[in-house]
């Protein structure tokens, strides 16, 4: 039977102890199909960034259910969370690349955990991903030589470089002006649907929610709208 890739149950989350105590997400329910682009708005503060992290392992999911390729995160141990999340490809707005390493070394750097090739492989694939990406002149270059949009092309690269089921992207256009935060979501969708990955991301920017299957809506911590724009079978 058909299986969704990341599929949550009834889960909430909690930051603080004692009176500080303070739940953020609350009964979120989702399930999310291999190969879709679900999109994730929201004010400020409703819980966005929350889920990303728990669904990507970054934190501990406390209550409910959170399975991702099959696997629970809820109550998983640090051991699982650090498995998981090597599964994924992660886009952040500040790009988060090494400025001592060159575009080539960073995605590079994607597929490290991926010990069964060689260096002079990683190289290869590397470079064909920054090919891909419209760089293939700027190996060599160090991320401060280049504009917002080419950084965020290399965090592209890195991400997918592996070929990972999930990739999650949170404000990967906020850095960017909107010429250059249109060709950046353009090409992660064009590479996912290549790599039939699956991406969450989160935004702000309503110029850049077409590039959906499927909007969903968070406020005040809850999943308040689930728009289905394109079916992925
Ligand atoms: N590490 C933390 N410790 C305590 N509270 C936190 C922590 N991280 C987030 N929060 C709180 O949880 C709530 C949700 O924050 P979150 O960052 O998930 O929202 P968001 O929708 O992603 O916001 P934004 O769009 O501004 O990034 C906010 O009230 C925030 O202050």
């Amino acid at each position: 039977m058909f299986q969704p890739v990341i599929s949550i149950q009834n889960l909430s989350h909690h930051f603080g102890h004692g009176q500080l105590r303070k739940q953020v997400l609350f009964d979120i329910n989702l399930q999310i199909n291999a190969g879709e682009i679900v999109i994730m708005t929201g004010p400020s503060g409703s819980g966005k960034t929350t889920l990303l992290t728990l669904v990507g392992g970054l934190r501990s999911a406390q209550f409910g259910g959170l399975q991702v390729l099959g696997r629970e995160l809820c109550g998983a141990k640090d051991k699982d969370l650090t498995i998981a999340r090597r599964q994924h490809g992660y886009i952040f707005q500040a790009h988060n690349l090494h400025g001592s390493l060159t575009v080539l070394q960073n995605v590079k750097m994607g597929l490290e955990l991926h010990s069964h090739l060689s260096l002079a492989e990683m190289e290869v694939r590397a470079a064909q991903m920054l090919e891909q990406v419209g760089l293939g002149e700027r190996l060599h270059y160090y991320p401060n030589d280049l504009s917002g949009g080419q950084k965020q092309r290399v965090a592209i690269a890195r991400a997918l470089v592996s070929h990972p089921k999930i990739v999650l992207a949170d404000e990967p256009t906020a850095a960017l002006d909107s010429k250059s935060g249109r060709d950046v979501v353009t090409l992660m969708q064009t590479l996912a649907k290549e790599q039939g990955c699956t991406i969450l991301l989160v935004t702000h920017d309503n110029r850049i929610l077409d590039v959906a299957d499927r909007i969903v809506h968070m406020e005040d911590g809850r999943l308040t709208n689930n728009t289905v724009l394109s079916a992925v079978a």
